[in-house]
């Protein structure tokens, strides 16, 4: 739950600490929007992968599914800085599916988060596992680091990508493969 008002000081401080008149017009209201932005920000921390995974629908077919190209937005817990790229997700499923929308729901309960991205990476595919009890998991991403471009090192266009791997994945090199070739 996101303190508001914690917030809405924080954030006029660290304006008077970089310089700002806090009063001035442009500056009055932002600390009430940046305490608003971060509900939409960092709503993930409320949220339970598990709500969305519930409700699941039995298969006959147990293919690999992959929901590709999920954009999402998150945040990196070094500098506060945004992280945003395309995450894939795959599974094989052992007798049940979910509905796809609530792959991307899973990548969104824990890009609004402060995070890493391997981290990240391996919350999405660790929640797949527990929920839906599936032969394997497969997730990347793909994604700029604002903190590596805008400042720092500034290398704009360089991506960071990572995966993490779970059950039969792990051991199937031809499974991986494939999900790449599908992911292309
Ligand atoms: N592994 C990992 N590192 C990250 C992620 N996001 C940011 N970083 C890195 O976190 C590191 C923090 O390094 P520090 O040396 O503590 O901080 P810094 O002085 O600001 O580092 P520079 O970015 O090199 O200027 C940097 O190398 C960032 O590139 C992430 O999702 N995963
Ligand atoms: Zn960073």
């Amino acid at each position: 739950m996101i303190d508001q008002e914690k917030v809405k000081q924080a954030v006029r401080l660290l304006l008077e600490g970089i310089g700002e008149d806090v009063e001035r017009e442009g500056l009055a209201e932002t600390p009430d929007r940046i305490a608003r932005m971060y509900e939409e920000l960092y709503g993930g921390m409320d949220e339970d992968a598990g709500e969305h995974l519930k409700k699941t629908f039995t298969v006959a077919d147990n293919e690999m599914v992959v929901e590709k190209d999920i954009t999402f937005y998150s945040t990196c817990e070094h500098h506060l800085l945004p992280f945003y790229g395309k995450a894939h997700v795959a599974y094989i499923p052992d007798g049940k599916v979910v509905g796809l929308s609530k792959l991307a729901r899973t990548v969104e309960v824990y890009a609004r988060r402060l995070q890493l991205q391997e981290q990240l990476t391996g919350q999405i595919a660790d929640a797949l596992m527990e929920h839906l009890n599936p032969k394997g998991v497969l997730v990347m991403i793909e994604a700029e680091h604002m903190c590596m471009t805008m400042r720092g090192i500034k290398k704009p266009g360089s991506k960071t990508v990572s995966i993490a791997k779970r059950g039969v994945f792990k051991e199937d090199t031809e499974l991986s493969n494939l999900f790449f070739q599908m992911i292309k």
